[in-house]
């Protein structure tokens, strides 16, 4: 578009909603994906009158499509050549999407979209569901990023980086063996969901090289919490069929550590993949990292896999010492009946996380890994 055209368009944008939703305040929705408030905020207070009603779908779109009424929508005057589609990656400029036409598309986004966020990465990521115009059989402009919900992200700075939106699991990879079981990797994981409210799935690999039997006291500590786990081998398929029934129309970002068997599973999940897949070599027992590039992975039924090597082996991000025990199902009952309310959980006297590690109301594990996760990570040395 060209420049005059843009300002003038944005001008326009800024004059229209003065008073009703400040710049900064549009912004910050914006990124934070918070888009429900977002058209909340544009729709609230101080809109009275018809006039205001018109101007208000002239920004939503919630004139020509109900579902678009929470998005985020500039620029909207004839919805029905608008195509829905998904977010399958961003690079630089050029954002791949997935219409639900079933085209793939090449896209830029509109301008005046991007002028509403201040840091331009990060107007659309992977997994967003957008409006798309057709520019040709293979390029689009998006018009608009319907509403987000089950948010990846990372805070740097004071500033909220989505990764990945509208993610409905974390699916947590572990093995049993091959590399060995790390309960305190799988406990990390899981601080990194709840610290997103994402829910998260425990999905044990590789049980056929060991008796099933001999983990189910861990698999039923995680359960006992709540926890969907399911143990599965990708090598003799067992239990995929019940692993692809659980993905089957949602979307899920893979956490595991290398050499677990992600891109095995994913094979069984959605045959015909035919994803590169790596040996464990026996000197580190690690796996040697044969997935390099983003990618998102339409699965059948409507569903998609993100497959991230970033978020493969997330790290738990901006998470002060005081608040893990509150994200942690097990210590949540106990952590206000502390003496302190400040309490750790380490030292302390009348603490009631330790009372209820002394008779095995929380599993001793689960505690051992949450003070080696505090002295070694989060505390100051
Ligand atoms: N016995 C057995 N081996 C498995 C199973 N799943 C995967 N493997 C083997 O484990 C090795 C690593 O599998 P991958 O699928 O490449 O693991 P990954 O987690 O994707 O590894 P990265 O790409 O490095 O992150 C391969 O040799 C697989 O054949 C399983 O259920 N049982
Ligand atoms: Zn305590």
């Amino acid at each position: 578009m060209p420049k005059k055209k843009h300002n003038k368009l944005r001008a326009d944008f800024r004059k229209k909603h003065q008073g009703r939703v400040r710049d900064s305040d549009l912004t910050r929705r914006f990124q934070t994906g918070d888009q429900d408030s977002l058209a909340d905020a544009v729709q609230s207070e101080r809109l009275t009158g018809k006039g205001d009603l018109t101007r208000k779908r002239t920004v939503i779109g919630a004139d020509s499509n109900p579902d678009q009424a929470a998005g985020l929508n500039v620029k909207l005057d004839t919805d029905s050549d608008l195509i829905r589609g998904r977010v399958v990656s961003v690079h630089g400029l050029k954002v791949r999407v997935i219409g639900d036409d079933g085209r793939r598309y090449e896209c830029a986004v509109r301008q005046l979209l991007k002028s509403l966020s201040t840091d331009q990465r990060h107007v659309v990521v992977a997994g967003d569901r957008v409006m798309l115009r057709a520019e040709s059989p293979q390029d689009g402009m998006i018009e608009s990023v319907l509403p987000r919900r089950g948010v990846l992200s990372r805070t740097s700075r004071g500033k909220q980086h989505v990764i990945v939106a509208n993610v409905d699991y974390v699916l947590i990879i572990a093995s049993v063996a091959r590399p060995s079981l790390k309960p305190a990797l799988i406990d990390r994981f899981l601080l990194t969901a709840a610290q997103c409210e994402i829910q998260p799935i425990i999905v044990f690999n590789k049980c056929d090289l060991i008796d099933p039997m001999r983990i189910q006291p861990m698999v039923g500590v995680y359960a006992s919490m709540g926890y969907r786990t399911l143990m599965v081998s990708a090598e003799t398929e067992w239990n995929i069929d019940p692993l692809r029934a659980l993905l089957t129309g949602k979307q899920a970002v893979l956490a595991g550590q290398s050499g677990v068997g992600k891109s095995s599973l994913l094979n069984r999940i959605q045959p015909g993949l035919g994803l590169a897949v790596g040996e464990v070599s026996d000197d580190n027992d690690k796996g040697r990292h044969t997935t390099t590039a983003s990618r998102l992975i339409p699965t059948d039924g409507g569903g998609a896999v993100f497959d991230t090597p970033g978020i493969r082996q997330f790290q738990l991000w901006n998470i002060e010492a005081n608040e893990v025990g509150g994200l942690m199902p097990d210590f949540r009952p106990y952590v206000s009946s502390c003496r302190y309310p400040d309490c750790l959980h380490l030292t302390e006297t009348d603490c009631a996380v330790k009372d209820a590690v002394a008779d095995a109301r929380i599993d001793a594990r689960r505690y051992d890994a949450y003070c080696h996760l505090l002295e070694e990570d989060l505390l100051p040395q």
